[in-house]
C-alpha cells in the first residue's frame, strides 16, 4: 500500500530579485529585473513567457544555483544564497547517471549527503510505486522509455520530500501521449504532496491545466506582465479541460498577452 509522503509546502518569498550577466561584450545582459513575488506554501505557480525572458534564470536563483545581482530570495523566512535541502529540481533533460540502477539514482542525494540509506531505500521504493513504477528499482535507465526515467527523475527530486519543487521544462522532450500521461501524473502526486511547486514551461495549456496561479513573463528582460489565478476545481480531468470555458478564458488571456507583445503572432 502506498504511503502519502508528509510534506508541507515550503513559502517563498522574492524580493527586488534581479539579475544581470556580465558578458565578453560591451553590453551586460540583464535577464531578470525587480521581481517581486510570494508563494503561498502548498500553491503551484506555473510561469510562461518567450524563449529567453529569465525563466532558467529565476529558476537557477530559486535552486540557490546562481547568484542574484540585487535583491533577496527567502524560504520559510530564510535567505538562501546556495542550494537549500528544502529544495528538489527536475530539468527537462532527466540526467539520470546511466551506471547504476533507478533505484540507486533515487538515492543519489542521500548518499551524497551521507544521510541513512536503509531509511531512505522504503521511502524510494515508494515514490516509485507512486508514479507507477513499482518492481523497476533494478533497471537501469537504458531500459526505461523518456517517460519512465523522467518520472525516475522526479523521484529523486522528491525523495528529501522537499518543501518546494522547482520544474524547468519538464515535460518538454516526451511525445505527446506521455506528456499528456505525465501531465495528468503529476497533478496526482501534488494531490498527495501539497508541495510548493514552481513550474516552467512553453505550453500554455499544461500551465493553466495544472496551476492554481500562472506567472505570465513578458520578453527580456524579464518582468511579470500577468499574474493569473486559475479558478479550477480539483483533480482536473485533461479530456475533460478541453470543453471547460472557463478554462478556454485562461488561456485565451495568457494568448492575449503574448500577441499584444509580438511574442506570437495572430494571422
Ligand atoms: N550564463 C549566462 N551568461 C550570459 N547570459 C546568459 C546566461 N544565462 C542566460 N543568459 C541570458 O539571459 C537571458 C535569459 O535566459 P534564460 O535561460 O533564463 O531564459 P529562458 O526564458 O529560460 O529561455 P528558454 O525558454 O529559451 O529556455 C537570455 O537572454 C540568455 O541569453
Amino acid at each position: 500500500m502506498n504511503t502519502p509522503i508528509q510534506s508541507t509546502g515550503a513559502a517563498i518569498e522574492i524580493s527586488r530579485l534581479s539579475k544581470i550577466y556580465e558578458t565578453r561584450e560591451d553590453t551586460d545582459v540583464v535577464a531578470l529585473e525587480k521581481i517581486d513575488l510570494r508563494f503561498e506554501p502548498g500553491s503551484f505557480v506555473a510561469v510562461v513567457g518567450p524563449s529567453g525572458c529569465g525563466k532558467s534564470t529565476l529558476l537557477s536563483l530559486l535552486a540557490g544555483l546562481t547568484p542574484a545581482s540585487t535583491g533577496k530570495i527567502a524560504i520559510d523566512g530564510q535567505g538562501i544564497s546556495k542550494p537549500h535541502p528544502k529544495i528538489g529540481v527536475v530539468f527537462q533533460s532527466d540526467l539520470l547517471l546511466y551506471w547504476r540502477t533507478v533505484l540507486d539514482n533515487i538515492l543519489l542525494p542521500i548518499e551524497i549527503k551521507k544521510l541513512d540509506l536503509a531509511k531512505y531505500r522504503l521511502h524510494a521504493e515508494d515514490l516509485l510505486a507512486q508514479v507507477g513504477l513499482e518492481g523497476f528499482g533494478n533497471k537501469y535507465p537504458s531500459e526505461l522509455s523518456g517517460g519512465m526515467r523522467q518520472r525516475v527523475a522526479i523521484c529523486r527530486a522528491l525523495i528529501q520530500e522537499p518543501g518546494l519543487l522547482l520544474m524547468d521544462e519538464p515535460f518538454g522532450a516526451l511525445d505527446a501521449l506521455t506528456r499528456e500521461q505525465m501531465i495528468m501524473d503529476l497533478q496526482s502526486m501534488w494531490l498527495r504532496v501539497r508541495n510548493t511547486v514552481l513550474f516552467i514551461t512553453h505550453g500554455i495549456d499544461e500551465a493553466v491545466f495544472l496551476a492554481d496561479r500562472v506567472l505570465v513573463m513578458s520578453p527580456r528582460p524579464g518582468r511579470i506582465d500577468l499574474d493569473l489565478t486559475i479558478d479550477m476545481p480539483r483533480p482536473r480531468q485533461w479530456s475533460k479541460v478541453h470543453e471547460d470555458k472557463a478554462y478556454y478564458g485562461y488561456v485565451r488571456q495568457i494568448r492575449d498577452i503574448f500577441e499584444a507583445k509580438g511574442v506570437l503572432v495572430a494571422h
